[in-house]
Protein backbone atom coordinates (compact mmCIF):
# COMPACT_ATOMS: atom_id res chain seq x y z
CA UNK A 1 0.00 0.00 0.00
CA UNK A 2 0.58 3.56 -0.84
CA UNK A 3 1.18 4.56 2.74
CA UNK A 4 2.28 8.18 2.24
CA UNK A 5 -1.04 9.27 0.60
CA UNK A 6 -2.81 9.07 3.65
CA UNK A 7 -0.36 11.63 5.95
CA UNK A 8 -0.97 14.90 6.96
CA UNK A 9 0.85 17.50 5.93
CA UNK A 10 1.90 17.44 9.53
CA UNK A 11 2.66 14.47 9.96
CA UNK A 12 4.76 14.24 6.80
CA UNK A 13 6.95 17.18 7.80
CA UNK A 14 7.27 15.42 11.00
CA UNK A 15 11.34 14.07 11.53
CA UNK A 16 13.25 11.56 13.92
CA UNK A 17 13.74 13.92 16.99
CA UNK A 18 17.84 13.68 17.16
CA UNK A 19 18.03 13.68 20.68
CA UNK A 20 15.64 10.61 21.09
CA UNK A 21 17.36 8.77 17.76
CA UNK A 22 21.01 9.26 20.37
CA UNK A 23 18.77 8.14 23.82
CA UNK A 24 17.75 5.08 21.19
CA UNK A 25 21.25 4.31 20.27
CA UNK A 26 22.91 4.33 23.65
CA UNK A 27 20.71 2.14 25.63
CA UNK A 28 20.93 -0.06 22.44
CA UNK A 29 25.06 -0.11 23.42
CA UNK A 30 27.18 -2.14 25.60
CA UNK A 31 27.96 -0.38 28.87
CA UNK A 32 31.31 0.08 28.11
CA UNK A 33 29.90 2.47 25.62
CA UNK A 34 30.60 6.22 27.28
CA UNK A 35 27.64 8.84 26.45
CA UNK A 36 28.56 12.34 27.54
CA UNK A 37 25.54 12.71 24.38
CA UNK A 38 22.08 12.24 26.12
CA UNK A 39 20.73 15.01 28.74
CA UNK A 40 19.26 12.62 30.41
CA UNK A 41 19.23 13.82 34.41
CA UNK A 42 21.21 11.80 36.94
CA UNK A 43 19.19 9.31 38.62
CA UNK A 44 21.11 9.31 41.94
CA UNK A 45 19.19 12.51 42.27
CA UNK A 46 16.01 11.42 42.55
CA UNK A 47 14.30 11.40 46.02
CA UNK A 48 12.79 7.58 45.11
CA UNK A 49 14.69 4.31 45.99
CA UNK A 50 12.92 1.64 45.57
CA UNK A 51 9.14 0.37 46.04
CA UNK A 52 6.96 -3.18 46.03
CA UNK A 53 3.82 -3.21 44.55
CA UNK A 54 1.59 -5.68 46.24
CA UNK A 55 -0.38 -7.60 43.82
CA UNK A 56 -4.31 -9.09 44.90
CA UNK A 57 -2.97 -12.52 43.96
CA UNK A 58 -0.30 -12.18 46.79
CA UNK A 59 2.56 -11.64 44.40
CA UNK A 60 3.97 -8.50 44.81
CA UNK A 61 6.15 -6.51 41.71
CA UNK A 62 9.23 -5.34 43.46
CA UNK A 63 11.40 -2.01 42.21
CA UNK A 64 14.93 -2.44 43.72
CA UNK A 65 17.39 0.32 43.59
CA UNK A 66 18.49 -0.42 40.05
CA UNK A 67 15.17 -0.89 38.34
CA UNK A 68 13.83 2.20 40.18
CA UNK A 69 16.55 4.39 38.75
CA UNK A 70 15.24 3.05 35.17
CA UNK A 71 11.84 3.56 35.88
CA UNK A 72 12.48 7.11 36.30
CA UNK A 73 14.58 7.89 33.39
CA UNK A 74 13.77 8.83 30.13
CA UNK A 75 12.87 5.68 27.78
CA UNK A 76 12.81 4.93 24.26
CA UNK A 77 8.95 6.80 22.50
CA UNK A 78 7.73 3.63 21.14
CA UNK A 79 7.67 1.82 24.64
CA UNK A 80 9.72 -0.65 26.45
CA UNK A 81 10.99 -3.20 25.17
CA UNK A 82 9.91 -6.29 27.20
CA UNK A 83 6.29 -4.65 27.24
CA UNK A 84 5.80 -4.33 23.22
CA UNK A 85 7.56 -7.86 22.73
CA UNK A 86 4.95 -9.19 25.20
CA UNK A 87 2.22 -7.22 23.69
CA UNK A 88 3.00 -8.35 20.37
CA UNK A 89 2.88 -11.73 21.65
CA UNK A 90 -0.75 -11.31 22.91
CA UNK A 91 -1.78 -9.72 19.50
CA UNK A 92 -0.48 -12.33 17.29
CA UNK A 93 -1.57 -14.95 19.99
CA UNK A 94 -5.34 -13.03 19.76
CA UNK A 95 -5.80 -11.59 16.52
CA UNK A 96 -2.80 -13.31 14.59
CA UNK A 97 -2.79 -10.72 11.72
CA UNK A 98 -1.72 -11.26 7.84
CA UNK A 99 0.43 -8.41 8.11
CA UNK A 100 3.21 -10.28 10.96
CA UNK A 101 5.00 -12.11 8.43
CA UNK A 102 4.94 -9.00 5.79
CA UNK A 103 7.96 -6.64 5.03
CA UNK A 104 8.18 -3.13 6.90
CA UNK A 105 7.52 -1.06 4.24
CA UNK A 106 4.20 -3.86 2.96
CA UNK A 107 2.19 -2.71 6.44
CA UNK A 108 4.48 -5.57 8.60
CA UNK A 109 2.31 -5.26 11.73
CA UNK A 110 3.98 -2.90 14.18
CA UNK A 111 3.09 -1.46 17.61
CA UNK A 112 3.68 1.59 20.73
CA UNK A 113 2.99 1.97 23.54
CA UNK A 114 0.47 5.18 24.35
CA UNK A 115 -0.59 6.99 27.19
CA UNK A 116 -4.34 5.75 27.23
CA UNK A 117 -5.57 5.03 23.67
CA UNK A 118 -6.83 8.42 23.95
CA UNK A 119 -3.46 9.56 23.23
CA UNK A 120 -3.60 6.74 20.23
CA UNK A 121 -6.37 7.38 18.82
CA UNK A 122 -5.59 11.79 18.99
CA UNK A 123 -2.21 11.02 17.72
CA UNK A 124 -3.86 8.97 14.42
CA UNK A 125 -5.89 11.61 13.64
CA UNK A 126 -3.31 13.99 13.94
CA UNK A 127 -0.97 11.79 11.31
CA UNK A 128 -4.12 11.25 9.12
CA UNK A 129 -6.76 13.84 9.29
CA UNK A 130 -6.40 16.98 6.82
CA UNK A 131 -9.06 20.22 7.35
CA UNK A 132 -11.78 19.64 4.69
CA UNK A 133 -11.18 15.67 5.09
CA UNK A 134 -14.51 13.74 4.93
CA UNK A 135 -13.70 11.02 8.07
CA UNK A 136 -16.37 8.33 8.05
CA UNK A 137 -17.79 6.86 11.40
CA UNK A 138 -21.09 5.79 13.28
CA UNK A 139 -22.27 8.57 15.63
CA UNK A 140 -23.45 8.16 18.25
CA UNK A 141 -19.43 8.08 19.24
CA UNK A 142 -17.25 8.28 22.08
CA UNK A 143 -17.13 12.01 22.69
CA UNK A 144 -13.82 11.62 23.28
CA UNK A 145 -13.36 11.07 19.88
CA UNK A 146 -15.38 13.89 18.60
CA UNK A 147 -13.11 15.89 20.85
CA UNK A 148 -10.10 15.04 18.89
CA UNK A 149 -11.39 14.79 15.63
CA UNK A 150 -13.77 18.38 15.39
CA UNK A 151 -11.26 20.76 15.27
CA UNK A 152 -8.93 19.45 13.01
CA UNK A 153 -11.71 20.63 10.79
CA UNK A 154 -13.09 17.40 8.91
CA UNK A 155 -16.38 16.47 7.57
CA UNK A 156 -17.35 13.55 9.43
CA UNK A 157 -19.75 11.70 7.36
CA UNK A 158 -22.38 9.48 9.51
CA UNK A 159 -22.85 6.13 8.41
CA UNK A 160 -26.29 4.34 10.05
CA UNK A 161 -25.65 1.73 12.43
CA UNK A 162 -27.60 -0.64 14.80
CA UNK A 163 -27.43 -2.49 17.76
CA UNK A 164 -25.03 -4.55 15.82
CA UNK A 165 -22.86 -1.67 14.58
CA UNK A 166 -22.09 0.08 11.55
CA UNK A 167 -24.45 -1.08 8.55
CA UNK A 168 -22.35 -1.71 5.92
CA UNK A 169 -25.09 -1.63 3.08
CA UNK A 170 -25.65 2.09 4.21
CA UNK A 171 -21.53 2.60 4.35
CA UNK A 172 -21.81 1.15 0.61
CA UNK A 173 -24.35 3.58 -0.61
CA UNK A 174 -22.67 6.55 0.87
CA UNK A 175 -19.32 5.62 -0.78
CA UNK A 176 -21.47 5.26 -4.18
CA UNK A 177 -20.84 9.04 -4.98
CA UNK A 178 -17.69 8.54 -5.06
CA UNK A 179 -15.89 6.35 -8.19
CA UNK A 180 -13.17 4.11 -6.52
CA UNK A 181 -10.90 4.67 -9.37
CA UNK A 182 -10.53 8.95 -8.10
CA UNK A 183 -9.20 7.23 -4.88
CA UNK A 184 -5.83 8.07 -5.55
CA UNK A 185 -6.27 11.03 -7.74
CA UNK A 186 -4.88 14.24 -6.20
CA UNK A 187 -6.81 16.82 -4.18
CA UNK A 188 -9.34 13.41 -3.74
CA UNK A 189 -12.33 13.64 -1.75
CA UNK A 190 -12.92 10.05 -1.26
CA UNK A 191 -13.11 9.44 2.34
CA UNK A 192 -9.03 7.79 3.53
CA UNK A 193 -9.76 7.27 6.76
CA UNK A 194 -12.87 4.90 9.13
CA UNK A 195 -13.24 5.42 12.66
CA UNK A 196 -15.32 2.61 14.18
CA UNK A 197 -15.74 1.21 18.12
CA UNK A 198 -16.33 -2.89 16.88
CA UNK A 199 -17.10 -3.98 20.34
CA UNK A 200 -19.37 -2.52 23.24
CA UNK A 201 -19.65 0.49 21.43
CA UNK A 202 -19.26 3.73 23.63
CA UNK A 203 -21.98 5.11 23.99
CA UNK A 204 -24.30 2.74 22.49
CA UNK A 205 -23.56 -0.71 23.71
CA UNK A 206 -23.25 -1.98 19.64
CA UNK A 207 -20.87 -5.26 18.82
CA UNK A 208 -20.32 -5.64 15.18
CA UNK A 209 -20.59 -9.05 14.17
CA UNK A 210 -17.68 -10.78 11.69
CA UNK A 211 -20.01 -10.52 8.94
CA UNK A 212 -20.62 -6.55 8.65
CA UNK A 213 -16.69 -6.07 9.69
CA UNK A 214 -15.96 -8.51 6.78
CA UNK A 215 -18.08 -6.46 4.28
CA UNK A 216 -16.70 -3.21 6.01
CA UNK A 217 -13.11 -4.35 5.09
CA UNK A 218 -14.35 -4.97 1.58
CA UNK A 219 -15.49 -1.49 1.10
CA UNK A 220 -12.09 -0.33 2.52
CA UNK A 221 -10.60 -2.23 0.15
CA UNK A 222 -12.61 -1.27 -2.92
CA UNK A 223 -12.44 2.73 -1.90
CA UNK A 224 -8.68 2.14 -0.58
CA UNK A 225 -9.13 3.75 3.01
CA UNK A 226 -7.91 3.02 6.39
CA UNK A 227 -9.82 1.63 9.21
CA UNK A 228 -9.12 3.12 13.06
CA UNK A 229 -10.34 0.13 15.45
CA UNK A 230 -11.15 1.60 18.49
CA UNK A 231 -11.57 -1.36 20.58
CA UNK A 232 -11.14 -0.58 24.47
CA UNK A 233 -13.60 -2.73 25.53
CA UNK A 234 -12.64 -5.97 23.42
CA UNK A 235 -11.60 -7.69 26.72
CA UNK A 236 -15.16 -6.90 28.32
CA UNK A 237 -17.22 -8.78 25.50
CA UNK A 238 -19.40 -11.27 27.67
CA UNK A 239 -19.93 -14.04 25.93
CA UNK A 240 -16.62 -16.60 23.81
CA UNK A 241 -15.59 -16.98 21.38
CA UNK A 242 -14.54 -13.12 21.20
CA UNK A 243 -15.58 -11.58 17.78
CA UNK A 244 -12.92 -11.27 15.05
CA UNK A 245 -11.41 -8.22 14.88
CA UNK A 246 -10.78 -6.16 11.77
CA UNK A 247 -6.73 -6.66 12.76
CA UNK A 248 -7.46 -10.03 12.49
CA UNK A 249 -8.79 -9.73 8.61
CA UNK A 250 -6.11 -7.34 7.56
CA UNK A 251 -4.71 -8.72 4.35
CA UNK A 252 -3.42 -5.44 2.57
CA UNK A 253 -2.63 -3.51 6.21
CA UNK A 254 -5.13 -0.91 6.28
CA UNK A 255 -5.91 -1.58 9.95
CA UNK A 256 -5.09 1.19 12.76
CA UNK A 257 -6.02 -0.46 16.33
CA UNK A 258 -5.51 0.78 19.58
CA UNK A 259 -6.03 -0.85 22.58
CA UNK A 260 -6.15 0.02 26.38
CA UNK A 261 -5.53 -1.46 29.14
CA UNK A 262 -8.30 0.91 31.29
CA UNK A 263 -10.79 -1.03 31.32
CA UNK A 264 -8.81 -4.41 32.77
CA UNK A 265 -5.61 -3.06 34.42
CA UNK A 266 -6.39 0.51 35.20
CA UNK A 267 -7.16 3.73 33.75
CA UNK A 268 -5.34 6.04 36.12
CA UNK A 269 -1.62 4.20 34.81
CA UNK A 270 -2.56 5.69 31.16
CA UNK A 271 -1.20 2.43 29.22
CA UNK A 272 -2.78 2.24 25.67
CA UNK A 273 -1.51 0.75 22.43
CA UNK A 274 -1.17 1.45 18.64
CA UNK A 275 -1.19 -1.55 16.40
CA UNK A 276 -0.96 -1.24 12.93
CA UNK A 277 1.41 -0.87 9.57
CA UNK A 278 4.92 -0.32 10.59
CA UNK A 279 4.74 3.21 8.36
CA UNK A 280 2.01 4.62 9.83
CA UNK A 281 3.14 3.04 13.41
CA UNK A 282 6.49 4.59 12.72
CA UNK A 283 5.39 8.07 12.23
CA UNK A 284 2.62 7.94 15.06
CA UNK A 285 6.06 7.48 17.32
CA UNK A 286 7.02 10.74 16.22
CA UNK A 287 3.79 12.75 16.66
CA UNK A 288 5.16 11.40 20.62
CA UNK A 289 8.38 12.33 20.34
CA UNK A 290 6.90 16.03 19.81
CA UNK A 291 4.81 15.97 22.87
CA UNK A 292 5.01 13.57 25.26
CA UNK A 293 8.09 11.60 24.38
CA UNK A 294 7.09 8.29 25.58
CA UNK A 295 4.39 7.09 28.11
CA UNK A 296 5.58 6.80 31.74
CA UNK A 297 8.32 4.81 32.01
CA UNK A 298 7.77 3.84 35.82
CA UNK A 299 3.75 2.81 34.77
CA UNK A 300 5.33 0.79 31.68
CA UNK A 301 7.69 -1.23 34.04
CA UNK A 302 5.08 -2.13 36.64
CA UNK A 303 2.88 -3.51 34.31
CA UNK A 304 5.29 -5.57 32.45
CA UNK A 305 6.25 -6.93 35.35
CA UNK A 306 2.95 -7.91 36.48
CA UNK A 307 2.53 -9.60 32.71
CA UNK A 308 5.18 -11.29 32.87
CA UNK A 309 4.70 -12.39 35.68
CA UNK A 310 1.19 -13.40 34.94
CA UNK A 311 1.95 -14.84 31.04
CA UNK A 312 -0.63 -14.97 28.42
CA UNK A 313 -3.12 -17.32 30.09
CA UNK A 314 -2.58 -15.57 33.59
CA UNK A 315 -3.62 -12.48 31.93
CA UNK A 316 -6.55 -13.98 30.32
CA UNK A 317 -7.83 -15.19 33.17
CA UNK A 318 -7.75 -12.27 35.04
CA UNK A 319 -9.60 -10.81 31.73
CA UNK A 320 -12.15 -13.84 32.42
CA UNK A 321 -12.68 -12.56 36.28
CA UNK A 322 -13.20 -8.69 34.72
CA UNK A 323 -15.51 -10.30 32.45
CA UNK A 324 -17.38 -12.20 34.85
CA UNK A 325 -18.01 -8.66 37.23
CA UNK A 326 -19.17 -6.44 34.48
CA UNK A 327 -21.61 -9.50 33.14
CA UNK A 328 -23.30 -9.24 36.43
CA UNK A 329 -23.41 -5.70 36.42
CA UNK A 330 -24.61 -5.67 33.04
CA UNK A 331 -27.43 -8.07 34.16
CA UNK A 332 -28.40 -6.05 37.21
CA UNK A 333 -29.08 -3.22 35.01
CA UNK A 334 -30.88 -4.44 32.68
CA UNK A 335 -33.07 -5.98 35.65
CA UNK A 336 -33.80 -2.94 36.92
CA UNK A 337 -34.05 -1.34 33.51
CA UNK A 338 -36.99 -4.16 33.11
CA UNK A 339 -38.61 -3.60 36.46
CA UNK A 340 -38.75 0.59 36.56
CA UNK A 341 -38.71 1.58 32.64
CA UNK A 342 -40.92 -0.90 30.69
CA UNK A 343 -43.33 1.55 28.99
CA UNK A 344 -40.84 4.24 29.73
CA UNK A 345 -38.39 3.32 27.92
CA UNK A 346 -36.55 1.44 25.28
CA UNK A 347 -32.89 -0.13 25.42
CA UNK A 348 -30.98 -3.22 23.39
CA UNK A 349 -28.71 -5.54 25.86
CA UNK A 350 -25.21 -5.09 25.44
CA UNK A 351 -23.22 -7.97 24.41
CA UNK A 352 -19.57 -6.21 25.87
CA UNK A 353 -18.75 -2.86 27.29
CA UNK A 354 -20.35 -1.35 30.18
CA UNK A 355 -22.70 1.23 28.57
CA UNK A 356 -26.93 1.14 28.12
CA UNK A 357 -27.86 3.31 25.76
CA UNK A 358 -31.80 4.25 26.62
CA UNK A 359 -34.17 5.78 24.59
CA UNK A 360 -36.69 7.78 26.73
CA UNK A 361 -40.28 7.89 25.54
CA UNK A 362 -42.14 11.43 25.52
CA UNK A 363 -38.89 13.36 25.60
CA UNK A 364 -37.20 14.76 22.68
CA UNK A 365 -34.30 15.95 24.01
CA UNK A 366 -32.83 14.56 27.04
CA UNK A 367 -29.94 17.29 27.67
CA UNK A 368 -32.58 20.00 29.81
CA UNK A 369 -33.85 16.71 31.81
CA UNK A 370 -31.12 15.11 33.01
CA UNK A 371 -28.52 18.42 33.29
CA UNK A 372 -31.30 20.06 35.88
CA UNK A 373 -34.48 17.75 36.68
CA UNK A 374 -32.45 14.72 36.88
CA UNK A 375 -29.58 16.51 39.28
CA UNK A 376 -32.84 17.47 41.46
CA UNK A 377 -33.49 13.65 41.74
CA UNK A 378 -30.04 12.80 42.77
CA UNK A 379 -29.67 10.88 39.71
CA UNK A 380 -27.11 11.16 36.99
CA UNK A 381 -26.49 10.16 33.67
CA UNK A 382 -25.07 11.44 30.02
CA UNK A 383 -27.42 13.32 27.62
CA UNK A 384 -27.00 11.40 24.47
CA UNK A 385 -26.52 14.37 22.61
CA UNK A 386 -22.54 15.03 23.56
CA UNK A 387 -22.47 11.48 21.35
CA UNK A 388 -23.70 13.61 18.27
CA UNK A 389 -21.27 15.23 15.78
CA UNK A 390 -23.65 18.00 16.56
CA UNK A 391 -23.92 18.47 20.38
CA UNK A 392 -26.85 21.14 20.03
CA UNK A 393 -29.16 18.04 17.63
CA UNK A 394 -32.05 17.04 19.78
CA UNK A 395 -31.46 13.34 21.30
CA UNK A 396 -33.79 11.61 23.09
CA UNK A 397 -31.30 8.92 24.55
CA UNK A 398 -29.24 8.84 27.96
CA UNK A 399 -25.82 6.72 28.23
CA UNK A 400 -26.06 4.44 31.71
CA UNK A 401 -22.57 3.39 32.77
CA UNK A 402 -22.67 0.00 34.80
CA UNK A 403 -19.16 -0.33 35.80
CA UNK A 404 -19.24 1.68 39.43
CA UNK A 405 -22.27 0.97 40.54
CA UNK A 406 -23.68 -1.71 42.89
CA UNK A 407 -26.85 -3.37 41.73
CA UNK A 408 -29.00 -1.83 44.37
CA UNK A 409 -27.53 1.92 43.27
CA UNK A 410 -28.49 1.03 40.05
CA UNK A 411 -31.93 -0.18 41.20
CA UNK A 412 -32.08 2.95 43.42
CA UNK A 413 -30.90 5.13 40.49
CA UNK A 414 -33.53 3.82 37.64
CA UNK A 415 -36.55 3.93 40.08
CA UNK A 416 -35.61 7.67 40.37
CA UNK A 417 -35.38 8.00 36.84
CA UNK A 418 -38.46 6.37 35.47
CA UNK A 419 -39.92 8.63 38.22
CA UNK A 420 -38.51 11.66 36.14
CA UNK A 421 -39.53 10.20 32.76
CA UNK A 422 -43.42 10.09 34.08
CA UNK A 423 -42.90 13.55 35.49
CA UNK A 424 -41.46 15.18 32.51
CA UNK A 425 -44.25 13.38 30.02
CA UNK A 426 -47.02 14.65 31.81
CA UNK A 427 -48.98 17.58 29.86
C1 LIG B 1 -14.37 4.18 22.75
C2 LIG B 1 -13.29 4.73 23.61
N1 LIG B 1 -12.06 4.94 23.06
C3 LIG B 1 -11.05 5.41 23.80
C4 LIG B 1 -11.23 5.72 25.15
C5 LIG B 1 -10.03 6.25 25.95
O1 LIG B 1 -9.60 5.29 26.86
P1 LIG B 1 -8.14 5.32 27.50
O2 LIG B 1 -7.43 4.10 27.00
O3 LIG B 1 -8.36 5.29 28.98
O4 LIG B 1 -7.45 6.57 27.06
C6 LIG B 1 -12.48 5.54 25.75
C7 LIG B 1 -12.68 5.91 27.20
N2 LIG B 1 -14.00 6.34 27.49
C8 LIG B 1 -14.25 7.13 28.60
C9 LIG B 1 -13.25 7.61 29.41
C10 LIG B 1 -13.62 8.41 30.54
C11 LIG B 1 -12.62 8.94 31.38
C12 LIG B 1 -12.99 9.71 32.47
C13 LIG B 1 -14.34 9.98 32.73
C14 LIG B 1 -15.32 9.48 31.90
C15 LIG B 1 -14.97 8.69 30.81
N3 LIG B 1 -15.95 8.19 29.95
O5 LIG B 1 -17.28 8.45 30.20
C16 LIG B 1 -15.64 7.42 28.87
O6 LIG B 1 -16.53 6.98 28.11
C17 LIG B 1 -13.52 5.01 24.97
O7 LIG B 1 -14.74 4.78 25.51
Amino acid sequence: MNYSRFLTAVSAARRPSAIRILTELQQRSPPSLISLAGGAPNPDTFPFQFATIKVKNGDSIVFDEATMKRALQYSASPGIPELLSWMKGLQKSLHNPPTLAYSPENGQMEMCVTTGSQEGLCKVFEMLVNPGDNVLLDAPTYSGTLAALLPLGCNIINVPSDQHGMIPEALGDILSRWDPADAHAPGSSVPRVLYTIPNGGNPTGASMTAQRKQEVYELARKYDFLIIEDDPYYFLQFQKPWAPTFLSMDVDGRIIRTDSFSKILSSGLRIGFVTGPKPLVDRVVLHIQASTMHTSTFTQLMVSQLLQDWGQDGFLRHVDGVVQFYRSQRNAMLSSADRWLKGLAEWHAPAAGMFLWIRLHGIADTKQLIMEKALEKEVLLVPGGVFNIDSSEACPYVRAAFSLSTPQQIDEAFKRLSALIREAAQP
